[in-house]
């Protein structure tokens, strides 16, 4: 580990103290990370994203881990001779997709980032939102964003009806770490597939997070040139969704981000999860990344 050797143990203890005022600063506080489907491919990524949530866990801040999955799902798809469909963001969720996404999600991705997790010495606890009775959904209504009269039909895909955060409260006065599957429930017991940076946005908003880190495969939020846009206000964001700079995963993310920013959570950053300690940095460093997302 040659980059090691540039540090002194002075060095390592002075950075450490340079910590202090942020873990001052946020003990006790609640954040949500979004570890998203494109951000957790790399084993040494998922290793380092690891320890940053032990890490802040032991420092008493409470993380609470929202995973996605799109990659890992068109994977099993694709071995089933399917393809996968998007509208405006959202998985086109038919019944035998609706069968691959609780598998994928809640078998195997949340399984990974528990076993992850409690390698690093966390004490993880995988669920999803059938758990404790968290996340109540119906079937989403999606209009055209061009012709807001046309609804277009997204199979089993949820809109959140409303979410009770008493499992994830109980887990994290038992020093666990939640880490949540974006799958809802409907009225007669149905499953709906629910985009994971929604899911994250309205528990951030529930819980009165301190914080929500959204961390995904770009640098941020990038404008129609390839620029990082670090700081993006309510009214900077409609105009981007009007002159169709955003596009794909991006559109529930912001979106997402958005709503959190207006319902009270302070500090909504989207950043790049292709960052070693991403999450170290952006919480107990004074370094500015990615995009902050603001209500006005
Ligand atoms: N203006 C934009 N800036 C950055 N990314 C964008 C933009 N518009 C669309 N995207 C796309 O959104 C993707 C991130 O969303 P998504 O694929 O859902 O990632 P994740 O799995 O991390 O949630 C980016 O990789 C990029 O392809
Ligand atoms: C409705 C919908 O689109 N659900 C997503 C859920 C997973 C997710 O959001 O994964 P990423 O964060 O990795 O994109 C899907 O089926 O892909």
């Amino acid at each position: 580990m040659s980059h090691q050797h540039s540090i002194t143990p002075h060095d390592q203890a002075r950075i450490l103290a340079e910590a202090l005022p942020y873990i001052r600063r946020f003990h006790g506080k609640t954040m949500v990370i979004k570890y998203g489907g494109n951000a957790m491919t790399d084993t040494a990524l998922q290793a380092a994203f690891a320890q940053d949530v032990v890490l802040l866990k032991l420092v008493g801040i409470q993380p609470i881990v929202v995973h996605g999955g799109g990659p890992q799902i068109e994977t099993a798809l694709h071995r089933l001779g399917k393809k996968g469909e998007f509208v405006q963001g959202m998985r086109v969720t038919d019944a035998e997709t609706m069968e691959v996404v609780e598998w994928v999600l809640a078998g195997e991705v949340q399984q990974d980032i528990v076993g992850l997790i409690n390698h690093a010495g966390g004490k993880a606890v995988g669920l999803t939102g059938r758990d404790g009775g968290m996340i109540r959904a119906k079937k989403l209504r999606m209009p055209d964003q061009q012709d807001a009269s046309k609804v277009h039909d997204v199979g089993q895909v949820g809109d959140i009806v409303s979410i009770d955060p008493g499992v994830v409260r109980a887990l994290l006065e038992d020093a666990f770490i939640p880490v949540v599957s974006p799958i809802g429930f409907g009225e007669h017991n149905e499953s709906y597939n629910i985009n994971a940076d929604v899911v994250a946005s309205k528990l951030a908003t529930v819980l009165k997070a301190e914080k929500l880190l959204l961390l995904t495969n770009t640098q941020g939020v990038l404008n129609k040139s390839g620029d990082l846009l670090t700081n993006l206000t309510a009214r900077q964001i409609d105009k981007l969704f009007a002159d169709g700079t955003l596009s794909g995963g991006m559109l529930p993310k912001i979106a997402g981000a958005l709503d959190a920013a207006r319902s009270g959570v302070s500090a909504v950053h989207i950043i790049d999860g292709r960052v070693p300690h991403a999450i170290l940095l952006e919480v107990l460093t004074d370094q500015a990344f990615g995009t902050m997302i603001r209500s006005h």
